[in-house]
């Protein structure tokens, strides 16, 4: 609802009041719309001051009502019935004026904001562009060139660039709303036509074409097949050069198509989801509900390679002072100038004052650990050696210190076994570059308790990442799924695919880089390791094994190969790509070749793989092995999965995420390609479709959020 007032100075003070964020339900608009009309009519009113309850001017519209039957009074003719009142409205910005809360800002011929406010159009992440006439009234007010930046971009504008743009007129350190109302009476009586937004032309720069051309270009990089970005560029361009009504006409054109755009909804879910994994509710009761987190005032991080050295950048910058282990001078040494200067450039950076960092002290001696709350290991992925740590840790810290390992895929559980207390052993996989990822995987061995759940996960809040609670098995949730998809994109190529080929595919669907360009970032001995560890490959290979088959399944030697030609990606200056200039990936005619030497020796009849097939066996492939995960247990829901992916694995958001996407497909045709890409591979055990995917077609294909009520309680490891 809105809350109207009358108060001395002849002042009538509208309150949004609609927590936690004053979005503009259909109630809201509704109390709007009579408010407003109430204190234009009243003739002891001379102004009107509009702020919104609990300190939060808006956080927009309504986001729950997009899924249903729209009702009430629309927007966009209420903020032009504030913007034709003859009596001036000062909007008083407290917290957040996002989206249509920032439209409705616009609206008013006044905007007064508290110096923590932050403004943004943020509709861009949604899916959708600003269609309360934001995208027409912001370009006037600012320029094309800075409007256009806040709209394709969505972010957030602090109170004090706002007011150095010209989106507030004042920023205050004290009382927003008392400054308003101070204000308001100054400018009551003056007319109101110069301040009315709709009536402005955007200054706009002569070479307008190029700079739309550029914010494309740039769009295409950050978000390749992001629909809204681009509506967005448009939306501007009509702001640019045409009168106001036909831009809002244009404005609501663009809109309606983005609204029944699938990519809309992907992000809507993805909007919604993200908040429901950080609520932490488990299958087997386990919530924060009947769960209290341990306070964390000390943390340790053990080994100053990669990780390590991002956790504890990640740890200080969340103001909590950290211990960090070597085992050598020379590492620790290393280690405490890598930290420092990333340390520096972070608070660079952000702007962080020293003494809101957690202090960071450097020792070889595991000893000093014995006053902390919390371990996080970060060694290299070496179960002796997590053991032998876990061991000690035991011995030394605190009986209800917490003990994380971070790992990306090893067994929590045998981790657990060599320490004393294995109820308090979480695994804390943390994604490269710790300090910039934002997903972190919270991986419950089958002794984790509640308790240590929730304090890696109320850490994971601190640290501003996206915690997920994940059970335990080899590579958890997002690498286990991952497995399968590369597999795919080695057999593409055996039968001959080029590795530019599946990537533009991949990319094209939105990844920011195809799994090749992926595998020569991160290095190509990452998984050769691992592949060596499993006894895929390398000593531990029994003699004779077929070169294209272990245990009767298929197997690619390909990545091995590779390796043991010293291609190691982007490091070596060749992998999948060839690197002369440092990071451009260019096509090697050696690969080519050399694929199709490897093709005739494996008597393997190269074809053309389309387009469609590439995306359907790599993605299938993978959402089938969600669809797994799903079934044993080890993610609670769908919606983890696709959190997981969209915030660590580079899944385009404006798809949903990986279990989302089945869905929006039409899980029929996921299983019936599975079904068809496993008879023609039948020794590719990935492809056959699982049992809860064939039980979600048996049951009609239900939408996503009622999924979670037909996995098997029984079967969950969480
Ligand atoms: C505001 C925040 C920054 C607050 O963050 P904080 O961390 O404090 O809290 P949470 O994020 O956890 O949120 C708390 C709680 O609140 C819920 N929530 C937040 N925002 C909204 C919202 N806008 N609506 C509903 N609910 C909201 C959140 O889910 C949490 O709930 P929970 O149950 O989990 O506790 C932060 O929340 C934030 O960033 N919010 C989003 C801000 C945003 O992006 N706003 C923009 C909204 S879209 C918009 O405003 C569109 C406008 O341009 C209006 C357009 C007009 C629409 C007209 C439609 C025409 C369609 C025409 C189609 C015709 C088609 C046809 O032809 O058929």
């Amino acid at each position: 609802m809105a809350l109207y007032r009358r108060i001395p100075g002849a002042i009538a003070v509208i309150t949004l009041t609609n927590p936690p964020v004053n979005a503009l339900s259909c109630t809201v608009r509704e109390a709007i719309y009579e408010t407003v009309k109430r204190a234009t009519a009243d003739q002891e009113v001379k102004a009107i001051v509009l702020c919104g309850a609990n300190g939060k001017f808006c956080g927009g519209a309504d986001i729950k009502e997009f899924s249903r039957e729209m009702r009430g009074p629309p927007l966009v003719p209420m903020i032009d019935m504030i913007e034709e009142s003859e009596k001036p409205v000062v909007a008083v910005i407290e917290g957040v004026a996002f989206g249509g809360g920032l439209e409705l800002a616009l609206g008013c011929h006044y905007r007064i904001a508290h110096s923590g406010a932050q403004v943004g159009l943020t509709e861009v992440t949604l899916g959708l562009l600003p269609a309360a006439g934001g995208t027409q009234r912001l370009p006037r007010l600012i320029g094309v060139p800075a409007a256009l930046d806040i709209i394709t971009t969505g972010r957030h504008v602090s109170a004090q660039e706002a007011v150095r743009l010209g989106i507030v007129d004042k920023v205050t350190d004290s009382s927003a709303m008392e400054e308003a109302i101070e204000f308001a009476k100054t400018v009551a009586g003056e007319p109101m036509g110069p301040r009315r937004l709709s009536l402005w032309t955007a200054a706009c720069p002569e070479d307008l074409d190029s700079l739309l051309e550029g914010a494309l270009v740039r769009i295409r990089q950050r978000s390749r097949g992001a629909l809204a970005p681009v509506a967005c560029v448009q939306a501007v361009r009509a702001a640019a050069s045409l009168p106001f009504a036909q831009g809002m006409k244009k404005e609501q054109e663009l809109m309606a198509y983005l609204f029944t755009s699938g990519q809309a909804r992907a992000m809507q879910y993805c909007f919604f989801t993200q908040r429901a994994a950080a609520r932490w509710t488990t299958p087997s009761g386990a919530s924060w509900e009947n769960t209290k987190a341990r306070p964390v005032r000390q943390a340790a991080v053990i080994g100053l390679g990669t990780m390590g050295k991002g956790i504890a950048v990640s740890l200080s910058r969340a103001g909590i002072p950290v211990i960090a282990v070597e085992t050598e001078q020379k590492r620790l040494k290393a280690g405490r100038k890598a930290v420092n200067s990333m340390l520096t450039r972070e608070s660079q950076k952000r702007g962080l004052a020293e003494a809101h960092l957690g202090s960071i002290s450097f020792t070889l001696d595991l000893r000093k650990l014995r006053d902390t709350d919390l371990v996080i290991e970060a060694v290299f992925e070496d179960m002796a050696l997590k053991k032998q740590i876990f061991s000690k840790l035991s011995s030394v810290c605190r009986p209800d210190a917490l003990l994380c390992t971070n790992t990306s895929g090893l067994n929590i559980d045998e981790i657990a076994s060599a320490a004393s207390r294995p109820e308090l052993v979480v695994g804390t996989h943390f994604f490269a570059p710790a300090h910039v990822m934002k997903l972190l995987e919270v991986v419950c061995g089958p002794r984790t308790s509640p308790v240590a759940v929730a304090t890696a996960m109320q850490l994971a809040k601190r640290l501003e990442k996206i915690g997920v609670v994940v059970g335990n098995c080899s590579g958890f949730v997002g690498n286990r799924m991952m497995r399968p998809y590369t597999e795919q994109a080695y057999y593409l190529l055996e039968e001959g695919a080029r590795p530019e080929e599946v990537d533009l595919v991949l990319e094209e669907f939105g990844f920011a880089m195809g799994i090749f360009r992926v595998m020569d970032l991160s290095g190509l001995d990452v998984g050769w390791r691992s592949r060596k560890e499993l006894g895929l490959t390398g000593p531990k290979l029994p003699p004779g094994t077929e070169a294209r088959s272990r245990g009767g399944k298929r197997y690619s030697p390909l990545p091995d190969i590779l390796c043991e030609s010293g291609r190691l990606g982007q490091k070596t200056g060749r992998g999948w790509y060839l690197y002369e200039k440092e990071r451009v990936a260019t096509p090697d005619p050696w690969l080519q070749s050399f694929l199709e030497d490897y093709r005739s020796r494996f008597g393997i009849q190269s074809r053309r793989v389309g387009q469609d097939e590439i995306l359907e066996r790599c993605l299938y492939s993978l959402i089938n092995e969600g669809f797994r995960i799903l079934q044993e247990g080890i993610a609670a829901s769908p919606e983890d999965i696709d959190v997981i992916y969209v915030s660590g694995y580079g899944w385009p958001r404006h798809r949903g995420g990986p279990m989302f996407y089945a869905w929006m497909v039409g899980l029929p045709k996921v299983l019936d390609k599975l079904e068809h890409y496993h008879r023609t591979h039948p020794d590719i055990p990935n492809l056959a479709p699982s049992s809860m995917l064939r039980k979600l077609v048996a049951r009609g294909s239900p939408p996503v959020h009622q999924w979670r009520a037909l996995i098997q309680q029984h079967s969950s490891q969480l």
